[in-house]
């Protein structure tokens, strides 16, 4: 069986189905990797790519940093479908450690509406109390929404250069940032950003700016690069020890204070957090 490069349901054979409610046996083991020390609540989501290959999330709380800054497991997932370069979601489950949740919440369900098959996404409602057990589709957990520009998942090249790399000691790091940069998707505010970072092995992760239509949902660029890291084997934030942030010069919405501060909060205290310019 083909395992998807970056498949993160560790410990477990399986990568590509045929049968969607495969799904429904997959989020039944339960088995999380433990990233929320706020909450101990584990959650996994699962999902189809048009591959059939199968994406994993998990939520991830990042330690001391309000609630907010929390990332879903739904929006793990859609990180890591993109850093996969899969374009497209058929089916989705969800489910936690504790058996609270069974569906995607409200914030993911109103993310999850930049993907352009939004609408018809299959999504298993799962409850053992009530006995159900079936795929219903994401328009049907959130009517009458109207979304604007839904092309999430589809390959992007937002085309920023770089208006100086003085001052870079890692063209690497630098690079990837850029690259990530170039993939952001921000349509509403039009300032796209990227990240990446480095571990003290010198292993870079990347991560780039998701936007939402109701903005609060919105996805930042650390915590996209913090799923990298993730699905990478990384375990404690505390081995980042390098971080670049590319984003446009002037940007209206600047995500480099925020970067600044979730990095000094979760990473390696000496954590350098260099900010590069771009057009
Ligand atoms: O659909 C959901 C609902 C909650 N959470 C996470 C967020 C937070 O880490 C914890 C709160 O219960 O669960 C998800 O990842 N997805
Ligand atoms: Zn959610």
């Amino acid at each position: 069986m083909a395992q998807p490069s970056k498949f993160v349901l560790i410990n477990e054979p399986y990568g590509v189905v045929s049968d969607p409610m495969d799904l429904v046996s997959l989020i039944d083991r339960k088995v999380y990797l433990r990233m929320a020390p706020i909450s101990g609540r584990h959650v996994g989501a699962v999902g189809l790519g048009f591959s059939r290959k199968v994406f994993l999330g998990i939520n991830v709380e990042l330690p001391r940093l309000p609630l907010h800054h929390s990332i879903h497991a739904e929006q793990f997932l859609v990180v890591n479908l993109m850093l996969n370069s899969e374009e497209h979601l058929t089916h989705l489950a969800v489910s936690s450690s504790d058996s609270v949740f069974h569906a995607p919440c409200g914030h993911c369900r109103q993310f999850l509406q930049e993907i352009s098959e939004a609408p018809i996404i299959q999504v298993l409602i799962k409850d053992p109390a009530l006995g159900i057990q079936e795929f219903v589709t994401l328009k049907s957990l959130l009517p009458r929404h109207s979304n604007l520009l839904p092309d999430l998942l589809q390959a992007r090249d937002n085309k920023l250069l770089l208006l100086s790399s003085e001052g870079c000691e890692d063209l690497v790091l630098l690079r990837t940032a850029l690259a990530a940069a170039n993939r952001s998707f921000a349509p509403y505010s039009k300032c796209p950003s990227g990240v990446a970072l480095k571990d003290r092995e010198g292993k870079v992760y990347r991560g780039w700016y998701i936007e939402s239509a109701a903005y609060n949902p919105s996805l930042g660029p650390v915590q996209a690069a913090l799923v990298d890291f993730v699905i990478s084997g990384g375990t404690k934030f505390e081995d980042i020890v390098e971080a670049v942030l590319v984003e446009k010069r002037d940007a209206v919405v600047s995500q480099e204070k925020t970067a600044k501060m979730i990095l000094e909060t979760i990473a390696d205290p000496k954590c350098a957090v260099k900010v590069f310019h771009c057009v």
